[in-house]
């Protein structure tokens, strides 16, 4: 099985996962996952913090001649940012107000610690850089398996058109540059968020994402813990600030009879005549594309007072502000695309359990085999 675990505060020293139950015999390059890192800390919109940091990874265990040897992987993130904190005075950085839609009175009401800012330090979306690096190490080997995932922002605040509404051809490579650059519609996004921000406020958004050449027959209907859409859903929700998902486009009005997706014997071929499904029916991969939309709400830090209370003199006060990013849908975008890397992997080797490279793609191949009869 496929899992791993995260550590690190946001302001801490670091961040780090131990991935366990990689197939051996796979290429990994840091470089390509330090790409996806600097992907992530992009976008218009981010705050200051992005300027303090420089994301890349360490890679401790687990991997001999850039190759993984199936022990378990080891990574690490350094927060340039723990320099500035560590010698700060506890009382400067004590917090007894919570800010409400962040975790800060939840936290305090599970955990108790008294100190609103230990729940600020683990429950922010600094998570997402080491997350990130776990899918982007999970991506290489779906990339050899011939899977791909791409993204790209939706909407901005409440504008339900698209600001991009198809992927162009070599749009792929652009997005990697610079996702802000794909928006066709760049100048709207931008006064959109220069206003939030000068009104001291923030915005939410969706974002898209797309997984090409995923196999037929991932996922299960047998439990409904193996459903592939729960699996997903479940791993997008998870991400800070998501609030909705949907597998397949949750923007347009269908009736059964337009919704469904015509299936085509065309020369000698199985093939479908559209993709609402988002490529999932019955839980289990249909082969077309896996389309994954997200919501996430506003960010919750934000200049304009919401009512609050503080916690330590049981008064009613105004909320407080902390260092934030106007709005994050931008990275969420390769959020999204690892943390589908990292569960499409896992649902690959919970179908096709092999623990090398070669009887991986061995036991792909005779599934494809199998099916490629109902294409003769
Ligand atoms: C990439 C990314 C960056 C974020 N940046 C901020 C931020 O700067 N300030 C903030 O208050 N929330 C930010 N968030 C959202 C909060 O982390 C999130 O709302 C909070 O942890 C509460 O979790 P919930 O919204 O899922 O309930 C960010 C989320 C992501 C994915
Ligand atoms: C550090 C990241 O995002 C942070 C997520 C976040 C939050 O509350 O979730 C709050 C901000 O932290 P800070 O107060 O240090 O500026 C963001 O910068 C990151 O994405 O790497």
């Amino acid at each position: 099985m496929l899992r791993f675990l995260d550590a690190g505060e946001s302001h801490g020293p670091g961040l780090c996962a131990v991935l366990e139950g990689l197939p051996a015999n796979f290429s990994i390059s840091r470089e390509k996952i330090d790409e996806e890192l600097a992907r992530r800390q992009k976008g218009y919109g981010r705050g200051e913090r992005m300027k303090l940091e420089k994301d890349q990874v360490e890679i401790i265990s687990g991997l001999s001649e850039g190759k993984t040897t199936g022990a378990p992987v080891t990574i690490l993130i350094r927060n340039r940012d723990h320099d500035n904190w560590k010698n700060k005075d506890p009382k400067d950085t004590f917090v007894s107000v919570p800010r409400p839609g962040h975790a800060d009175l939840t936290g305090e009401f599970k955990y108790g610690t008294g100190n609103l800012r230990n729940s600020i330090e683990r429950s922010s979306a600094r998570e997402t850089a080491i997350r990130t690096a776990v899918g982007a190490i999970c991506r290489q080997i779906l990339e050899e398996l011939g899977i791909r995932i791409r993204s790209k922002v939706q909407t901005l605040y409440g504008i339900n058109d698209s600001f991009c509404d198809l992927f162009d051809d070599g749009l792929y490579e652009k997005i990697e540059k610079s996702p802000m650059r794909v928006l066709r519609n760049e100048e709207a996004f931008m006064s959109l968020v220069d206003s939030a921000k000068r009104q001291g406020d923030s915005l939410g958004g969706w974002v898209y994402a797309s997984v090409e050449g995923v196999m037929r027959g991932l996922g299960s209907f047998m439990h409904y813990d193996r459903r592939l859409d729960a699996s997903l859903a479940g791993a997008v929700m998870s991400i800070q600030g998501v609030k909705e998902v949907s597998i397949g486009n949750p923007f347009l009005n269908f009736t059964g009879y337009t919704y469904h997706d015509g299936i085509l014997y065309e020369d000698g071929a199985l093939i479908r005549a559209s993709n609402h499904a988002g490529g999932i029916e019955g839980g289990i991969s249909n082969g077309e594309n896996i389309d994954v939309y997200c919501y996430m709400k506003p960010i919750p830090s934000i200049l304009l007072k919401l009512p609050s209370v503080d916690l330590k003199e049981k008064k009613n006060t105004d909320s407080r502000y902390e260092r934030s990013d106007v709005t994050a849908v931008v990275p969420l975008t390769i959020v999204l695309e690892n943390v589908l890397a990292f569960e499409l992997l896992k649902e690959v080797l919970e179908t096709f359990s092999r623990d090398n490279k070669e009887e991986l793609t061995a036991a792909i191949r005779i599934r494809e085999k199998r099916l490629g009869v109902l294409n003769e």
